[in-house]
């Protein structure tokens, strides 16, 4: 018999951002449903970030006993056992799972309800025997792999995040269709595990980011011995002894097969279109993240725009802003991170080079600091990398970051740049001595050195003062 619920917030959800919004929202005094058909903690959790970034760690840790020489550590081949470096992803899992478990959020006195939901009017949605009725509605149901139509993908055991990290025995020749981060992510962890790994990608790899900062990455790979085959679209894929993937480029035959070629927004079944809710590559929603009916908001993967964990929760805080106390609040781009957690590691904050100068012309100025100039990268032999800064009239607009800890390094433009501030926040920062921090501090220096010492003026100032001084 069907049972009906009347709540102020209703999220259809339960990962990154649905999450986000439902402890927010309920913490501040509303009543909260919370609908997930699947995994507590959506993709980051189950299928996502941590799995992978889980066996990246086994993975390091396995290249770290080959490249130890000239530091004095003699390199020892790793006897890599897959299935235990599965179980510490599924151990890394299990220990952060109760954080995002119903338990936790019954407790903090959310509605949970396990069910699948789809819209049945513009204020109702149906899961399972209930219909919730709510004031407000946020749709955080998150992505899913996308499969291509690549004519004989679905006669193949092909593997995609969602079953890649259940997978026990090593692959022995790992074929991944596309380079973006997953592709080149899982590229280097398999192949630091001791698989043959080739990447199958049909533009440029890591296509989206700065070209010099990733071909660093992309280099880096390659000498680890990863085959990139880029300019080659996957056209047909056979069986048989192995797996094929044909491309313009030629065949590849391996013994996996994982697919990593973007994602698709988990709107089907939703029935939208019963609330009016338009959709393309999302939920079409504003800024305010407000869909084409006022009541459903998006966040997250499902809002179509910037698809990171921490993008979901940065929506969620924005929404929670507007649904719990009726705040206008609106979602901004400029200052969003990106990290892909290779080897060097390779962090985007704002906007590339090339975007900036497409939008400043001339007025760009772009200025660097190199890891193989910093202390603590030539201690601790990880020189290769730069930091590089777009600014617009002393204000960064971008920070682009290739090499050891890029994405930890990120944080820092990301805070300038949501606040506004100007390089000279960052040049009076005092990083500790020695650190990878003093890289931001130097890209600042690089800003002003220019201005304070080859400045005729300035010159012409400074040897005035010292005639003037006692
Ligand atoms: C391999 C991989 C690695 C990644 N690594 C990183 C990383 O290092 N850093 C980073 O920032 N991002 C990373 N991401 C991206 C990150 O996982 C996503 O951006 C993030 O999970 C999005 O959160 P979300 O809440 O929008 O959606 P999800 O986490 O996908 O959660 C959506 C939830 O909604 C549920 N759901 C869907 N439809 C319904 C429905 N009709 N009713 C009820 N429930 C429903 C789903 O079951 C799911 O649990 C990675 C992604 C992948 C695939
Ligand atoms: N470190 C992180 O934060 C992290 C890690 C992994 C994933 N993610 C998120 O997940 C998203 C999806 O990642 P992704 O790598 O699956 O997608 P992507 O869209 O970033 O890259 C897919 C790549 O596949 C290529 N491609 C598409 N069709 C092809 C074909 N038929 N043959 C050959 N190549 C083809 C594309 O040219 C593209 O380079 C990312 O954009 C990101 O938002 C984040």
């Amino acid at each position: 018999m069907t049972q009906t619920i009347k709540t102020d917030i209703c999220v259809i959800g339960a990962g990154s951002g649905g999450l986000s919004v439902a402890a927010g929202a309920v913490q501040m005094g509303a009543q909260v449903v919370l609908l997930e058909g699947g995994k507590m903690g959506g993709d980051c959790l189950n299928y996502g970030c941590v799995p992978s970034k889980a066996l990246i760690a086994a993975a390091s840790q396995a290249h770290a006993m080959t490249s130890g020489a000239a530091l004095g550590v003699a390199p020892a081949a790793p006897d890599v056992d897959y299935a235990a470096a599965m179980d510490h992803v599924r151990r890394a899992i299990e220990t952060i799972a109760p954080v995002d478990s119903q338990e936790r959020f019954e407790g903090l006195g959310v509605r949970v309800i396990r069910e699948w939901g789809r819209f049945i009017s513009d204020r109702e949605v149906q899961a399972g025997p209930y219909v919730i009725r709510a004031r407000r509605f946020v749709v955080a149901t998150g992505s899913a792999p996308l499969v291509p139509p690549i004519p004989g993908l679905d006669t193949v055991p092909y593997l995609t995040n969602e079953t890649l990290f259940d997978l026990r025995e090593r692959p022995d020749h790992l074929l991944i269709i596309g380079g973006g981060p997953i592709g080149i992510e899982m590229a280097q962890a398999h192949r630091r595990l001791g698989c043959a790994v080739t990447v199958i990608e049909g533009d440029k790899a890591l296509g989206r980011d700065d070209p010099e900062a990733a071909a660093l990455v992309l280099g880096k790979l390659r000498d680890e011995g990863v085959r990139i085959v880029e300019g080659a679209q996957a056209e047909k894929v056979t069986g048989g002894d192995g797996i094929t993937v044909e491309t313009g480029q030629g065949a590849f035959t391996g013994s996996h097969l994982l697919v990593a070629v973007g994602r698709k927004v988990n709107t089907d079944g939703l029935d939208l279109h019963k609330a009016g809710v338009k959709t393309d590559r999302g939920v079409v929603v504003g800024d305010d993240l407000r869909s084409s009916n006022r009541r459903i908001y998006a966040v997250g993967d499902a809002a179509g725009r910037q698809q990171f964990t921490h993008v979901a929760g940065y929506h969620a805080g924005v929404v929670v802003r507007a649904l719990a106390l009726g705040l206008p609040a609106r979602a901004k781009d400029a200052h969003l991170p990106r990290a892909t957690y290779t080897d060097p590691e390779l962090a985007q904050v704002g906007l590339t080079e090339a975007e900036a100068r497409t939008e400043y012309g001339g007025r760009l100025e772009v200025v660097r600091a190199e890891y193989a100039e910093n202390d603590r990268a030539i201690a601790t032999g990880r020189t290769t990398g730069f930091v590089k800064v777009m600014v617009v009239g002393g204000r960064p607009v971008g920070a682009t970051i290739v090499g050891a800890e890029a994405g930890d390094l990120a944080a820092t433009w990301s805070l300038v740049i949501a606040n506004k501030l100007k390089m000279s926040a960052v040049s009076a920062m005092v990083a500790p001595y020695p650190t990878l921090a003093e890289l931001n501090k130097r890209a600042a220096g690089a800003y002003f050195s220019p201005k304070l010492f080859d400045n005729p003026t300035v010159k012409r100032v400074v040897g005035l003062v010292q005639r003037l001084l006692p």
